[in-house]
């Protein structure tokens, strides 16, 4: 099974409310907020937005793996990860990708495109769910709120996994993560 990793970055967007305009709407927690996707230049997921991140490599952690991985896309040095979900990916009944999902507020530079990554900061009530994976809609949305998700998603149709159909899944909100020490911020 593949080990995986996703981080998304999140910050208060450019784009949101004006408060001395838009008095009604700046009271709203998530105007204006925005995260970080990528559009996928090459290979699993070609075309499609997702978060940065990627496979771990042997002997490295998943936090590691998200912080190399969102350094070698989009050039952002992201810290202070906090783990938002486990999402267990199974194709035709078997075990696929076992994916770490992060987020953060916390990062140093500017998204940079690469080979493999265009990046997008996007506001958090836009995001292109139907340019995305078919489970991101899911499970992303509660994720961007500051909530915990630990989740299953079956596929089925044979490789590649971004070829297979969607068929099912069972996810649980607020579960605890195994291995994850963090504090609990507000998003
Ligand atoms: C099934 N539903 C899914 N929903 C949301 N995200 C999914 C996903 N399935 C895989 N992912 C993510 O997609 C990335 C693959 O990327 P990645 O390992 O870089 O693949 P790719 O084949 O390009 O690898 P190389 O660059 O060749 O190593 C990686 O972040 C992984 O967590």
């Amino acid at each position: 099974m593949i080990e995986a990793t996703l981080c998304f970055p999140l910050r208060d967007g450019e784009t949101g409310a004006d408060p001395a305009t838009d008095a009604d709407l700046a009271t709203d927690d998530e105007t204006g907020r925005e995260v970080l996707l990528i559009e996928k230049r090459r290979g699993l997921g070609e075309g499609w937005y997702n978060g940065p991140g990627g496979k771990c490599e042997p002997g490295e952690t998943p936090r590691e793996c998200a912080i190399r991985e969102t350094r070698e896309e989009v050039g952002l040095e992201v810290r202070d990860l906090e783990k938002a979900g486990e999402l267990r990916f199974l194709l035709d009944g078997e075990a696929h990708t076992f994916c770490h999902v992060y987020r953060t507020r916390s990062f140093e530079g500017e998204p940079t495109a690469s080979e493999e990554a265009a990046p997008e900061w996007v506001p958090v009530d836009d995001v292109p769910y139907d340019r995305m994976w078919d489970d991101d809609r899911l499970w992303l949305p509660g994720v961007l709120e500051g909530k915990t998700v630990a989740g299953e998603f079956r596929f089925e149709g044979g490789t590649p996994l971004d070829e297979a159909d969607f068929v099912d899944h069972e996810m649980a909100w607020d579960a605890s993560l195994e291995g994850d020490q963090d504090e609990k911020r507000s998003y």
